[in-house]
């Protein structure tokens, strides 16, 4: 069998006596874009979390690509090739789009500072940078703003340039934590070409959370439904959608919503 990209398996984590994630497990093969759902407080951000070192879990296991992800930070799991899509405006206050697609591709060799300390290995890691954020900067279709400053973008462009950066630093999988929220339908639309886009033609998989229901089935091979902090429902979209669980769950009996 394949080795799954992603093996989430009999998570746990409560918060106090509050269990917010419960017993969760589902594998996800290479070559897939899988949506997150749930209602607010289902558990889909500490999922996430933990997937990506934030948190711990309390109990269960965590493989990406048939390595444990246990006891590894955030940036160390980054390093394995899954990333998280960033906020932009918050992490390099006053940079260009430019720079920060540069800084986001230098951050893999952060977690090497014997490595930056030697020059010529620090040079070859700006130019390498430099070329990936001119590629990435085509790609996601924000040559034009290069050189404006990320917080002076439009909201939607914010987002786009926070999914991209995920990418700079050659990740294989993509947690998307709502790409699509406070966007215009417009943009909607552009963050899910570009989504498309990462998957079909870059070759990485996405784990999406999402609440534009639209969005997720339109994208997404597999769907897995959290209720209560517990997978409710598992499957492709048109059968998670008719799933009665998820029904009652997600849209309060009402199945043609999504
Ligand atoms: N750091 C924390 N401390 C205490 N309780 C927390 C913490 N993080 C999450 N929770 C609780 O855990 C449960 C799951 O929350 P979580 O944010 O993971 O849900 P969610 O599905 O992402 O919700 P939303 O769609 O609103 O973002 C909620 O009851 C929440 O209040």
């Amino acid at each position: 069998m394949t080795v799954p990209r992603l093996d989430v398996d009999g998570v746990s984590r409560s918060f106090g006596g509050i269990r917010a994630v419960r017993a969760v497990s589902f594998a996800l093969e290479p070559g897939r874009i899988t949506g997150l759902i749930g209602p607010n407080g289902a558990g889909k951000t500490t999922l996430f979390n933990l997937i990506a070192g934030t948190l711990k879990p309390d109990e269960g296991r965590i493989r990406f690509e048939g390595r444990a992800l246990a006891g590894l930070g955030p940036g160390a799991v980054a390093r394995l090739g899954l990333a998280r899509s960033f906020q932009a405006t918050s992490v390099f206050p006053g940079l260009s789009v430019r720079e920060h697609l540069h800084r986001a591709a230098l951050l893999r060799h952060a977690g090497r500072p014997a490595d930056l300390l030697r020059w010529r290995v620090l040079a070859a890691a700006r130019r390498a940078a430099g070329e990936r954020a001119a590629e990435l900067l085509d790609f996601a279709g924000l040559a034009g703003v290069a050189e404006t400053e990320a917080a002076a973008l439009p909201y939607g462009l914010q987002k786009i340039l926070g999914v991209v950066m995920a990418l700079a630093g050659g990740a294989h999988m993509l947690l998307a934590d709502e790409p699509a929220a406070g966007l215009n339908p417009t943009e909607t639309l552009r963050m899910g070409a570009l989504l498309r886009a990462i998957h079909r033609k870059r070759g990485v998989d996405i784990l999406l959370i999402e609440h534009d229901l639209r969005m997720v089935m339109a994208l997404c091979d597999r769907i897995v439904a959290l209720g209560d902090g517990a997978v409710i429902a598992d499957g492709p979209p048109a059968l998670v959608r008719r799933d009665p669980a998820f029904v009652a769950a997600y849209l309060g009996g009402d199945a043609d919503a999504a």
